[in-house]
């Protein structure tokens, strides 16, 4: 310890009063929270009456939008929107448990995107695949699912955007999380590493890095980022690129920060379940569509759109792998719109659509983030 770090009884005696008033303030602040999670008890009893479910995306979007709008500082509203998720999840877990599916292992970009939208007073399943989330929410043996949809750097995610064609589910809601991708090993060191284990995904998006840092080193991809974390404890060759959480739950250390090539390298997420979420104030909606294979197609998909002022956001096409009927490729169109399908012009335009399209579908609608 340095000399700086002694507690002087100067120190001491001025920091006393000032903590002395934050202990007060803190016993306020369990008193209003108490009384807050009363009242979140008496709401959950309420739904029971009427059948309704505990989560309620759009009420959640309306309170953290509130919170940040009516926020005077000096607390930073990103901190706040992170305070409030928490205590929403912990007055939810009061009127039931929420379980909700993602891609595992624990420490994965999935985990945490799980709980970015739900907060830590779930019940998590990591599950082995993007199908096993389907089909363990589907089967109603998980609430909700949580399913990467698009990287920032790599583009769609394939997996989900298929599973979405045809599962009765619905996005009841989306989140979008930093990806951040650190190098680590059991020393701390790369001395004798000999290989550097990911996720192919995680590779690829660190590439350039690693190419220039480590261009000797063979690179292996692994099932998850938390597999590699795993490895890197296990085997002193291998170094894992994963998230600072697979790190710590793994007991590994970072020997690189942040390697991603992409500084602003990001995924969304989509939450899925059989939840209709309503209307927030600020909303999107997702849809897929198919037109048949003539000219002009994708414009007059568009028109509908215009015409009823409905601004689109996404525009993604992915090859209709089945070539129902004519036997030609055609294409499956999956659209973000402004807005939420109740809203009288959503729900205008999409009435017309669904008139121009040989498939149709609403994935959902639900928040803006
Ligand atoms: O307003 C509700 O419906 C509540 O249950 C309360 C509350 C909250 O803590 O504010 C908790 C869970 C819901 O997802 C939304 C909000």
């Amino acid at each position: 310890m340095t000399d700086n770090a002694q507690p002087t009884p100067s120190l001491d005696a001025e920091l006393k009063p000032l903590r002395d008033r934050i202990d007060t303030l803190d016993q306020t602040i369990i008193q209003l929270l108490n009384e807050r999670a009363g009242v979140a008890m008496e709401v959950g009893e309420v739904k029971k009456r009427y059948h309704a479910p505990a989560f309620r995306p759009e009420r959640e979007a309306e309170v953290l939008r509130k919170i940040v709008a009516g926020n005077p500082g000096p607390l930073r509203g990103d901190s706040l929107h992170f305070i409030y998720r928490e205590i929403m999840s912990a007055c939810r877990a009061l009127e039931n448990t929420t379980r909700v599916a993602f891609l595992g292992p624990v420490g994965t970009f999935s985990e945490a995107a799980a709980f970015a939208a739900f907060g830590k007073s779930v019940e998590g399943q990591p599950c082995a695949s993007i199908d096993e989330v389907f089909r363990a929410t589907e089967a109603g043996t998980a609430d909700f699912g949580v399913v990467p949809v698009e990287n920032s750097t790599e583009g769609v995610v394939n997996r989900t955007l298929d599973l979405l064609l045809h599962t009765p589910l619905r996005i009841s809601g989306e989140v979008e999380i930093p990806v951040h991708h650190n190098l680590m090993t059991r020393s701390g060191n790369m001395d004798g590493v000999t290989r550097i284990c990911a996720h192919a995904q995680a590779l690829a998006q660190c590439a350039t890095w690693l190419s220039t840092h480590y261009p000797e080193i063979e690179r292996t991809p692994v099932a998850s980022n938390a597999e590699a974390a795993r490895m890197a404890r296990d085997d002193a060759t291998v170094a894992g690129v994963a998230s600072a959480a697979a790190a710590t739950n793994f007991g590994v250390h970072i020997v690189a920060r942040n390697i991603q090539d992409d500084p602003h390298n990001s995924t969304r997420f989509a939450v899925i379940g059989t939840l209709d979420t309503a209307p927030s104030g600020r909303d999107q909606t997702s849809l897929v569509v198919s037109t048949p294979n003539v000219p002009g197609a994708v414009h007059k998909l568009l028109e509908p759109l215009a015409r009823n002022e409905v601004s689109m956001t996404r525009f993604e096409s992915r090859p209709n792998r089945t070539r129902v009927g004519t036997g030609v490729w055609t294409y499956y169109f999956y659209i973000d719109i402004e807005g939420h399908q109740r809203d009288p012009k959503v729900a205008a335009a999409l009435a017309e659509l669904r008139e121009l399209c040989a498939f149709f579908k609403v994935l959902g609608s639900y928040p803006l983030t």
